[in-house]
């Protein structure tokens, strides 16, 4: 591989992992299967694009999120002439100075260990490449309009009943989705910058989230970068456990986000529910197996989240979660690094953590370098008895697959952003944070999830701050969580960010701890949640209160629920919101 070449990872299938290289004048596909042999796949010529000559643009808005951050300056290449291959008409690529959003290069060393990144499924739809891009100005309406963002946004696709009640209204309106397209069934919930409602596209029997944001409000209050700074992250992502914004509108009034909604709730509550107000280790185990997923796919795109909590990881209607809520997160470059091996001896290896390839026959081995011989995650038939030996004689023969790291390292931030009891200490000591902040809240989350209470929780908000830089890690006594949980926990919350779990090479870090060993990360998307949430019934919705978006008149405000002008109209109440 030359030295102008970069390769990018693209997703992976059950027994490969894809990639691109880019190189002068033409990209080629590529995939590494289980056994870590290379297969070409095609390469498609580009011609040399035109010189382009960068332009600085919003400064001040794309490249921060929250409004105090530092500004970072964004570039965005102008749009080239056709033929284009890395970015659609709708599609903006952000380059911070010369680096790219997502620049990914190859490098060798001797590392230990490979894991992909379970769950997302970036290929499916054709050509995908630099999904670190955010488009700037994408709506339904430009999604739809056939390639260009299709092929961004693989999880958008005819499988997906909401997106095809959307495409359904769109042909039947003839236009992009407005307010008058949605009928409002209840409040969910308010945020900072808005309040989100259960909404129905009409005619469809689909439900969404509707985040309605006001536009006075929000700019009274000065929090225009961070709705802004939600709405270009939302545009921006794919994948299965963070949200899909299928659409979003402007009235008059209010700027909305429709979002997919999640009947489950978020895991707060959740956790309330459960004996003793805490979850079963197990369970514990799938919740943050899946946010460690989102986590790392944010921080592959150059998202450091930064408001990792149970009231923000929500339950989808299939039991999976969804992370929400952006508005805290800061935008940063990154450059995902694919390190490929030098030969490891699995005895070395499995003197740290388990290598156990899972085989139904020798032709059929599939083979999960880091373990992760399931438990509760892995089909029955995989972890029958009379395969063990054989696995293990497999597992001298495996060849790691390469690594991604993709750990946003040099980021930094000064804000003071998050929430009391997940702090950071680097944040709360001013001493500017980056995306090691993402591995402690992790570790307070996993924390809460297992034993119902935040490890540094104090008096007031104040003893809280104290006791985050302060105080040393204590577990109490009840429940019994195992000393895998444990020695995690105590991994993630080191005060010094530097010692800390994940901070050089993210989420495979964690992925790697024996806590996980049981999880089989590609698989985790089809496996059984510990709960799925009741079906909601779209008549039960509708009883209570039912409501129509209106053009014109009505509030909707922050601070002071409820925040929307109530009349009573036979029946129903309607609720007048634009
Ligand atoms: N997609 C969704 N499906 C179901 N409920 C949702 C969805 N999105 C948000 N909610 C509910 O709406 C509430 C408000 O969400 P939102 O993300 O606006 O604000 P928030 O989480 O309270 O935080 P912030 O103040 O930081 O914006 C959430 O607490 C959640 O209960």
């Amino acid at each position: 591989m030359d030295s102008s070449s970069s390769v990018v990872y693209v997703g992976s299938s059950s027994k490969s992992r894809n990639f691109q290289s880019k190189s002068k004048g033409s990209i080629t596909s590529f995939s590494i299967d289980s056994r870590g042999t290379k297969k070409s796949m095609k390469t498609l010529l580009i011609p040399e694009p035109e010189p382009t000559s960068p332009e600085v643009i919003e400064s001040s808005v794309s490249s921060v999120s929250a409004e105090s951050e530092t500004p970072i300056s964004i570039i965005r290449k102008k749009k080239q002439s056709e033929p284009r291959f890395y970015s659609s008409p709708t599609n903006t690529f952000y380059t911070e100075a010369k680096q790219s959003f997502t620049n990914t290069e190859f490098s060798e060393c001797a590392s230990i260990s490979t894991i992909g990144i379970g769950g997302i499924d970036l290929e499916k739809n054709g050509v995908m490449i630099y999904r670190g891009s955010i488009g700037s100005d994408v709506s339904d309406e430009s999604s739809s309009s056939g390639l260009s963002n299709a092929a961004y946004k693989p999880h958008r696709d005819n499988n997906d009943k909401r997106w095809v009640a959307i495409q359904e209204v769109r042909s039947r309106v003839g236009s992009s989705l407005e307010a008058k397209d949605f009928k409002l069934i209840k409040k969910l919930g308010g945020g900072d910058i808005g309040n989100v409602y259960l909404a129905e596209l009409i005619g469809t029997g689909v439900s969404f989230a509707v985040k309605v944001m006001e536009k006075a409000a929000i700019a009274a209050r000065k929090k225009l970068v961070r709705a802004q700074t939600e709405k270009e992250i939302l545009q921006s992502l794919d994948h299965p456990f963070l949200p899909t914004l299928y659409s979003h509108f402007e009235t008059e009034m209010n700027s909305c986000l429709v979002m997919e909604f999640c009947p489950g709730g978020d895991l707060h509550s959740l956790r309330q529910k459960q004996r003793g107000k805490y979850f079963p280790e197990q369970a514990a185990r799938f919740y943050v197996a899946e946010v460690l997923l989102a986590m790392e796919y944010l921080h592959m795109l150059g998202i450091i989240y930064r408001d990792l909590k149970p009231e923000n990881v929500l339950v989808r209607e299939d039991g999976h979660i969804m992370l929400s809520d952006f508005d805290l997160s800061l935008r940063c470059a990154v450059s995902p690094t694919l390190v490929r091996f030098a030969a490891i001896t699995l005895e070395s290896k499995s003197s740290s953590y388990c290598i156990q390839p899972t085989c139904v026959d020798q032709s059929s081995c599939i083979v999960q370098p880091d373990c992760i011989q399931p438990v509760c995650f892995t089909p029955r038939f995989l972890s029958k008895g009379k395969h063990r030996k054989k696995s293990n004689d497999m597992s001298r023969q495996i060849r790691p697959l390469p690594e991604l790291i993709a750990e946003p390292t040099s980021a930094r931030s000064m804000s003071f952003v998050g929430t009391h009891e997940y702090l950071a200490p680097e944040i709360i000591k001013g001493e500017g944070h980056g995306s090691a902040v993402d591995w402690w809240t992790f570790g307070i989350f996993l924390y809460e999830l297992l034993f119902g209470i935040t490890p540094f929780r104090g008096g007031d908000n104040r003893a809280t701050l104290f006791n985050v830089v302060g105080q040393p890690l204590r577990f109490p006594e009840h429940p019994n969580v195992s000393f895998a949980a444990r020695d995690l926990i105590r991994g993630l919350l080191v005060k010094e960010p530097q010692h800390r779990l994940a901070y050089r090479r993210g989420a495979t870090e964690i992925k790697q701890h024996p806590f996980f060993q049981s999880v089989n990360w590609a698989l985790i998307r089809c496996t059984s949640p510990p709960q799925i949430p009741q079906p909601v019934k779209p008549m039960d919705q509708a009883h209570s209160v039912r409501h129509g978006f209106s053009q014109g008149h009505g509030h909707v405000g922050y601070d002071k629920p409820p925040t929307v002008d109530v009349k009573p109209s036979g029946n129903y109440l309607e609720i007048d919101f634009f």
